[in-house]
């Protein structure tokens, strides 16, 4: 994986940064934060821009960790039980939330779905009680099962970030590629064709829906999306598995949530191909707190170890964001130019 590691002086230029923030903004989601997000960034650590810029255009490896940023476990308080309750305004991590989104920045521009999370632009992964066997980030006994992140959506972005606050008992982190693989030409030029219908994950549900604040027409926009998921749910679209370049081609699957029709059984051979050799090289990896993960949402897959939780405070924590290289291919579904929620 490519590492950037934070020097002591990063560190200390960083904290000095993001200390001067936390007394103007008090929440990532402040949209003056989020329009002066990308400049600010530049005043990171050089370091931690020329590492973040590397990643962005060479495309070393899916998996980028930035390693080094202290967290005080006791400030940032117990782990909440349920994202509803944590959003927004007055979170004890705001010093984190700063420096993540900061980094995120150097990637592209984060994005909220309307139908994730409130529609907030910071999502927090822990383990909720309820949701203790479902395939959700939020999810604990079951293995996550590996995926691109909100693969069965057009707008699904270039990156995912991961921040970890906290992660006790060294729950894993999982992750695979086709890098070393070589799969069969036939294989791949069926896997390039669109012939993988893909449900929507079960975060996107209007079962997960807590949001229904807003004005009329947000609450329409809302309801449309939903609609849109719930559409797609019961009547899902065939999607191309590869694309982009011929050699190391870009992927796009979630299989738990992909059935190909028994009438087209080359399809579903080169899906089978194509999991088994991903699985066959899963990796796992542990997040220290204070390490931000950035997962290449194009060239890896990820997923999630299972772990009994505790549900008394002291549950594993991490932040997560969606993060775009190019806001406008989502314009048409955003209220405004540099509206970040697409709907
Ligand atoms: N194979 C899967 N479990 N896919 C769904 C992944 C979890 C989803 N991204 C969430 O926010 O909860
Ligand atoms: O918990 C993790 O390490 C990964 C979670 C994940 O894949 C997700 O929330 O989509
Ligand atoms: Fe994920």
């Amino acid at each position: 994986m490519f590492r950037i590691e934070l020097t002591q002086s990063d560190v200390a230029e960083a904290d000095a940064l993001v200390a001067s923030l936390a007394e103007r903004y008090r929440s990532v989601e402040d949209p003056a934060f989020v329009r002066e997000a990308t400049v600010i960034a530049h005043e990171l650590p050089r370091a931690l821009r020329a590492g973040l810029t590397e990643f962005r255009l060479t495309e070393p490896h899916p998996l980028c960790v930035v390693g080094g940023y202290p967290i005080d476990d006791d400030r940032i308080g117990p782990t909440p039980a349920h994202w509803k309750d944590c959003g927004g305004e007055g979170r004890p991590t705001l010093a984190e939330d700063l420096f993540f989104y900061l980094c995120a920045s150097l990637l592209g521009d984060p994005i909220a779905w309307s139908t994730q999370q409130d529609g907030r632009l910071l999502h927090d992964v822990f383990p909720i009680k309820e949701h203790q066997y479902e395939q959700l980030g939020s999810g604990s006994e079951e293995l996550l099962t590996w995926h691109i992140e909100d693969a069965f959506h057009p707008m699904r972005t270039d990156y995912v970030g991961l921040m970890c606050l906290r992660n006790p008992d060294g729950v894993n982190t999982t992750y695979g590629s086709l890098e070393g693989i070589d799969l069969p030409t036939d294989v791949v030029e069926v896997l390039r064709q669109e012939r993988f219908p893909i449900r929507p994950d079960r975060s996107h549900l209007a079962a997960n829906r807590q949001n229904d604040d807003g004005d009329e027409q947000l609450r329409r926009l809302r309801d449309r999306s939903y609609e849109w998921i719930s559409g797609l749910d019961a009547n899902p679209e065939p999607i191309a598995v590869l694309f982009g370049p011929q050699e190391n081609p870009y992927l796009r699957l979630d299989p738990y949530f992909m059935e190909v029709p028994a009438s087209d059984p080359e399809a579903a051979a080169a899906l089978d191909t194509i999991v088994k050799a991903i699985d066959a090289n899963i990796a796992g990896y542990a997040l220290k707190p204070g390490e931000v993960l950035f997962l290449d949402n194009y060239r890896g897959t990820h997923g999630r170890e299972p772990f009994t939780a505790r549900f008394d405070g002291t549950d594993r924590w991490l932040t997560r964001l969606n993060i775009a290289r190019d806001l406008r291919k989502s314009r048409a579904h955003r209220r405004s130019a540099d509206a970040r929620t697409i709907y």
